[in-house]
């Protein structure tokens, strides 16, 4: 296999679809925040207030309950803007980040972004809101393939915008690695646990 093979998006042939998690919320229930700083998800200050909620993915079959999917919204604000009176690109993939980036934690722990390509469409209007949705196409080792789809203003409405992505199962450690110290503590982790993790 090459190298370029090895990094690709495409879904590998012995990829799998596993189920959600019986503790992952219900279809139609409301994806909680990750993290209550997250300018995806939570409510704070400069963030794009993504809402997502379980979908029912009904897979190739059409059977209800198969499959791992996400639905979200956000609405397009005057402080997106890019070209006149448009959405900004970055704030679409941020969008999709989050959308796509709410599937792998349905099946599994903390996942990351490794990978995320997105065509650009149509033109966003601010003023609009976008809605997404996403699902999990398969999963090989720590590897979580997702692609998702945006429209505008309804759930089926123009095609605005659809991404690929990988994203990567890490345990706690990475974060306490890596995260500022003060953020971990705000979300329970000790300044022990921190310590350790460090080395
Ligand atoms: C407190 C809880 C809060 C919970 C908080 C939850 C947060 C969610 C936040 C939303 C999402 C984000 O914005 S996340 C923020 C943006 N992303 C990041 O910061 C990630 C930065 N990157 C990394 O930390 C690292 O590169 C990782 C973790 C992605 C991978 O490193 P690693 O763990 O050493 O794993 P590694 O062996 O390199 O890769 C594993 C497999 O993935 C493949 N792979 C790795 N990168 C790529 C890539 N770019 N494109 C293709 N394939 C890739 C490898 O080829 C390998 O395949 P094979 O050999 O197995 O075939």
């Amino acid at each position: 296999m090459t190298q370029a093979s090895a990094r690709s998006l495409d879904v590998p042939a012995d990829a799998t679809i596993p189920s959600r998690h019986p503790k992952a919320p219900g279809v139609g229930e409301r994806i909680p925040p990750h993290n209550p700083a997250c300018r995806g998800c939570a409510d704070v200050p400069g963030g794009i207030h993504m809402e997502s909620w379980v979908d029912d993915d009904r897979g190739e079959g059409g059977d209800p309950g198969v499959g791992v999917a996400v639905r979200s919204r956000m609405a397009v604000t005057d402080d997106m803007q890019g070209g006149p009176g448009l959405i900004h690109g970055g704030y679409l993939m941020a969008a999709f980040d989050e959308c796509l980036g709410s599937v792998a934690p349905l099946v599994t722990r903390s996942c990351v972004t490794a990978r995320l390509e997105t065509d650009f469409r149509a033109p966003v209007p601010v003023g609009t809101t976008l809605w997404l949705r996403a699902r999990l196409d398969g999963v090989l080792r720590r590897k979580y393939f997702v692609s998702a789809e945006a429209r505008l203003d309804s759930e089926d409405g123009p095609l605005v915008g659809t991404a690929r992505a990988l994203f990567v199962q890490v345990d706690l450690q990475h974060f306490l690695r890596h995260g500022r110290a003060e953020d971990l503590e705000a979300i329970g982790a000790s300044a022990e646990q921190i310590r350790a993790a460090r080395g």
